[in-house]
């Protein structure tokens, strides 16, 4: 049970020596040759861009047709050539990044960062329960999984200190998030309603949105997060399809007062993804996605309520996913409350942040239409000294 089923079938991006970088599909722990399979030369770009850009109707017939090579035995004889060992591969970053928006969809971690970060304000700011309130990140530093995460330096200047410094950061986080990837572009001046969202976006993927809180904590104002989660964001290798997740559709939770026209309810796209946080191997969190507050296609339709058009590869992350319970928080910031409570790991050392040499990797799973469970894959860094 590798969580790799037929049921599941994400697309990477995947090179064996010596060849180029072109689609496949995971299946358990192999990977199939899509663009040698297929022969269609949208799978040998080297990125899932020109594929997604096809749009739904492509998707679903690929789906289909890689779903009937593989669960039929005569069929699967015939694919057979096209797999590599996982253990064979390397895997790339699945799609070139258009543009990255990063929301803050958790309620748990908006309150825990409100808290923290403005102890003399209310944990949510007013606008909050009105609009999923997000920020536009740097999409050229979006890298996929395994990819080093070096230290920043910069600015800080906590609020006893009289004067800013600058060095290496002393208070580097991780944020676990789920990541929505655009396929199907759309015009400049149109809207994308709810209703949209599954012509729209192409799947799923896994996102570590390291953070750096002390510079953050000195630059965010009035603009929001810049420099102190610019430096990287890890995405997984693997961006499972929409149409894997149909049974980890759950509705979101209830609302407070009505929403916009835009933003009511409609089709329930809340997703029951169980997340875990490793550090250095121990789990620290399990965050659940199923309490999410805005859906994903709410952001799709917030995105895009002013006009601002969708291309294909665009990234749109949830936001830190926080649950209720203290192991359900998706950041150190929270689990150590801004390094108050710092944790206890099993070799008796205690982390309020990442120490360099740190290994932190997020994974999650989801109820998948065989009745079992399926697998987003993970997302992997380690952290490197400053430069
Ligand atoms: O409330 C703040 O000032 C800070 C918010 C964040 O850390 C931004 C962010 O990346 C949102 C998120 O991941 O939920
Ligand atoms: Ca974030
Ligand atoms: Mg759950």
């Amino acid at each position: 049970m590798t969580g790799f089923g037929i049921d599941n079938l994400p697309y990477g991006i995947f090179s064996t020596p010596g060849t180029h970088p072109r689609t496949g599909v995971r299946i358990g722990d192999a990977v199939l040759d899509v663009a040698a399979l297929t022969g269609d030369d949208v799978h040998a770009t080297g990125s899932l861009n020109a594929f997604m850009a096809r749009g739904p109707a492509a998707w679903a017939q690929l789906r289909a047709d890689l779903t009937g090579r593989l669960s039929d035995a005569a069929h699967r004889a015939t694919v057979e050539e096209y797999l590599h060992r996982l253990d064979d591969v390397t895997l790339h970053l699945p799609f070139e990044v258009a543009d990255y928006v990063d929301f803050y969809s958790s309620r748990h971690h908006a309150e825990n960062v409100g808290r923290i970060f403005r102890p003399d304000g209310d944990a949510l700011t007013p606008n909050w329960t009105h609009l999923p309130i997000g920020y536009h990140g740097r999409a050229g530093t979006v890298r996929v999984s395994g990819t080093p995460v070096v230290r920043p330096s910069g600015q800080r200047k906590a609020p006893q200190d009289a004067a800013p410094t600058f060095g290496p950061s002393i208070r580097l986080d991780i944020e676990a998030e789920v990541g929505f990837v655009v396929g199907t572009p759309s015009e400049l001046g149109t809207a994308v309603p709810q209703a949209a969202f599954a012509e729209h976006v192409f799947g799923v993927c896994l996102v570590n949105d390291w953070s750096a809180r002390d510079l953050q904590a000195w630059e965010y104002v009035p603009l929001g997060p810049f420099l102190g989660k610019s430096f990287l964001t890890s995405v997984s290798p693997w961006v499972v399809p929409l149409a894997a997740l149909e049974a980890a559709r759950v509705a979101p939770p209830a609302r407070e007062h009505e929403l916009q026209g835009y933003l009511q309810d409609g089709e329930p796209w809340g997703l029951d993804l169980d997340l875990e946080v490793r550090l250095n191997g121990e789990v620290v969190s399990r965050p659940p996605f199923d309490q999410m507050y805005w859906t994903p296609a709410q952001q799709l339709a917030h995105l895009t309520v002013n006009g601002a058009s969708l291309r294909t590869g665009d990234l749109y992350a949830s936001g830190t996913v926080s649950g209720p319970g203290r192991d359900q928080r998706g950041s150190l910031l929270e689990l150590s409350w801004n390094g108050t409570q710092p944790l206890t790991l099993a070799d008796g050392s205690t982390r309020a942040f990442l120490e360099d040499g740190d290994v932190v990797t997020i994974s999650a799973t989801a109820p998948g239409a065989g009745g079992g469970r399926i697998s987003l894959g993970e997302v992997t860094g380690q952290v490197l000294p400053a430069r």
